[in-house]
């Protein structure tokens, strides 16, 4: 994903949602320095989005109770949206299948895409596939994510997203549940439960976002772990994705899909 010098037949407009917070001021900044895209309008908390500038594409980055209602509105407009705000559930999801499959055409012609990413590092995905690859071969799978303190929703929407494709992976291998004889947890020190395994979230000062998947057997242990020490390690996933919604109409989650790495 490096980025090119060859200009494509017209600039990309691209609309900002949430500029002005740690993510989004990191991708006005790499939208503004990257060929063929062009920034029209960069939104801020309060803001009325309007016509979003007229934008092609609007990369959306603020917070889980905002970002249906901002997508909602791209959508209706005929604007693609490249969504990096975590909290997506499945009912959320639901809604927004239903809302773009009513969508006008898109401003770009043909059908607007929505890309749902819960993580745009390369590194992130790449440790997701494979932990959903080795976890079939593992009694035991428990899945850490640790965050800077700012951060505002547990787990994070890698976290759950790792553990719904292991959990997938293993019922579709027939594994049994991971082994737990916990019987008394009153303060929940076992951690949430999501697609029956086990996620513990951590909140540091100092870190940034970072994950490891523990994979147990009798007598041995493989660990995967990715670590985005900077923002900067997801400007190139929210580049390519700015460039390939238009060429997936409909709704996707995970950018695996776009890099064909799912
Ligand atoms: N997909 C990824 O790779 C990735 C990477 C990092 C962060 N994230 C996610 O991106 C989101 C933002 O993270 P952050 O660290 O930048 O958070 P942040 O709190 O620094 O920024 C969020 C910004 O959104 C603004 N905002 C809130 N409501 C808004 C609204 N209705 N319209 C416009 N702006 C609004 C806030 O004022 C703030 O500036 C979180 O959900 C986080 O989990 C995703
Ligand atoms: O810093 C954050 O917030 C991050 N959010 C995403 C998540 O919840 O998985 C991606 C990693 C960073």
């Amino acid at each position: 994903m490096t980025e090119t010098t060859a200009r494509p037949a017209r600039e990309l407009k691209v609309a900002v949602i949430g500029a002005h917070g740690r993510m989004g001021s990191e991708a006005v900044r790499a939208v503004e320095a990257a060929h063929g895209l062009s920034l029209v309008a960069a939104h801020g908390s309060g803001d009325d989005l309007g016509d979003l500038g007229g934008a092609d594409v609007a990369v959306e980055l603020t917070v889980p109770a905002a970002s249906p209602g901002n997508v909602a509105h791209c959508v209706a407009r005929g604007v693609h949206v490249v969504v990096g705000t975590t909290g997506w559930d499945e009912a959320r999801l639901e809604t927004l299948r239903a809302q773009v499959a009513d969508a006008p055409a898109a401003v770009t012609g043909g059908a607007v895409g929505v890309l749902i990413a819960p993580n745009f590092a390369v590194g992130a995905l790449l440790m997701m596939s494979f932990a959903a690859k080795a976890a079939p071969f593992f009694e035991s799978v428990e899945v850490i994510e640790l965050h800077h303190p700012g951060k505002v929703d547990a787990p994070s929407g890698t976290a759950a997203r790792t553990a719904a494709m292991i959990g997938r992976a293993r019922d579709e291998a027939g594994c049994d549940a991971v082994p737990d004889a916990t019987t008394h947890d009153p303060d929940g020190a076992r951690g949430a439960r999501v697609d029956g395994i086990p996620v513990h979230s951590v909140r540091l000062r100092g870190l940034t976002a970072h994950q490891e998947v523990l994979l147990g057997n009798a007598g041995e242990m493989l660990t995967l772990r990715h670590d985005s020490f900077d923002r900067g390690s997801f400007m190139p996933g929210v580049l390519a994705a700015v460039r390939a919604v238009a060429d997936h109409p409909g709704v996707t989650v995970g950018l695996e899909h776009y890099l064909g790495l799912a």
